[in-house]
């Protein structure tokens, strides 16, 4: 469980969130929606620790992470997955070496129990095999599997991903999708989940904030979302003509 109270970040004279409160479960995909510049990034990497806020808390499992100096912070760092956009691979190393990249920093295992522990979440994301190839060689899907596999090498406690969907195709996306929700729950993840994919969102949101303006302007599931009263909410979600017909039918 992560908890975060009251969170403020300023950048300049922008205050880009004012005072976000939310706690994310294990278990759950926890999303963060809202439209371009709501400050959604912002919030993950507040919470991630890449950005201090400016005021506010958080807490993860009952420890103040804001209130830690680095050190401290190192134990949770640890336990933190991360998926960024582009899949962030290092292009020079191969899936093997990418996935080995947080064993070779951060565990003490041996060289064949890492090999293991790479072979083993490759065959968790459906890559069986494709250990000696180079990112140049995958599909945009195959990175963010292999993204996924790095993430999860550590055994993490907590998943943070940054639009697992972007540059992928629909069905690609569904998949990417479904492989995080399973692995979510398998492993009893707190995963959060920065999104504006509506797919996402209706298919494994067992938890949204929508943020607007820098606040929490909804809260709720995906079963919520469609009969929402919530003018903000609705404009962004029902954007398109498609999307409204599609409602009708909810
Ligand atoms: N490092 C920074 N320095 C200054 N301003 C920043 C910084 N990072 C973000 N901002 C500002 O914060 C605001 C929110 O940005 P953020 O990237 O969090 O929005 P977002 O909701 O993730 O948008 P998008 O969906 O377009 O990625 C923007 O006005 C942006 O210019």
């Amino acid at each position: 469980m992560i908890e975060i109270q009251d969170i403020f970040k300023t950048f300049g004279d922008n205050e880009v969130l004012k005072g976000i409160s939310a706690k994310f479960e294990a278990g759950k995909n926890n999303l963060i929606i809202g439209g371009s510049g709501s400050g959604k990034t912002t919030l993950l990497k507040c919470i991630v620790g890449l950005h201090e806020p400016t005021k506010g808390k958080v807490i993860f499992s009952g420890e103040d992470f804001t209130e830690m100096d680095f050190e401290q912070r190192v134990p949770i760092r640890k336990e933190i997955g991360m998926l960024f956009q582009n899949s962030a691979l290092f292009d020079s190393m191969t899936v093997e070496e990418n996935i080995m990249f947080p064993l070779n920093l951060f565990s003490e295992m041996s060289k064949s129990e890492k090999l293991d522990r790479a072979n083993f979440c490759l065959g968790r994301v459906n890559l069986k095999d494709k250990n000696k190839l180079y990112p140049a060689e995958l599909s945009g899907g195959m990175k963010k599997r292999v993204g996924i596999a790095r993430a999860i090498a550590m055994e993490p406690k907590y998943l943070f991903v940054d639009e697992p969907n972007s540059g992928l195709d629909p069905k690609t996306s569904i998949v990417i999708d479904e492989l995080i929700n399973e692995l979510t729950q398998e492993y009893k993840i707190t995963t959060v989940i920065v999104t504006h994919d509506m797919n996402s969102v209706m298919g494994i949101g067992d938890h949204i904030i929508f943020l607007h303006q820098g606040k929490k302007a909804w809260e709720g599931t995906n079963k919520d979302i469609a009969h929402t009263d919530n003018q903000e909410l609705n404009d962004f979600v029902f954007a398109s003509k498609f999307t409204q017909a599609a409602r009708e039918k909810l």
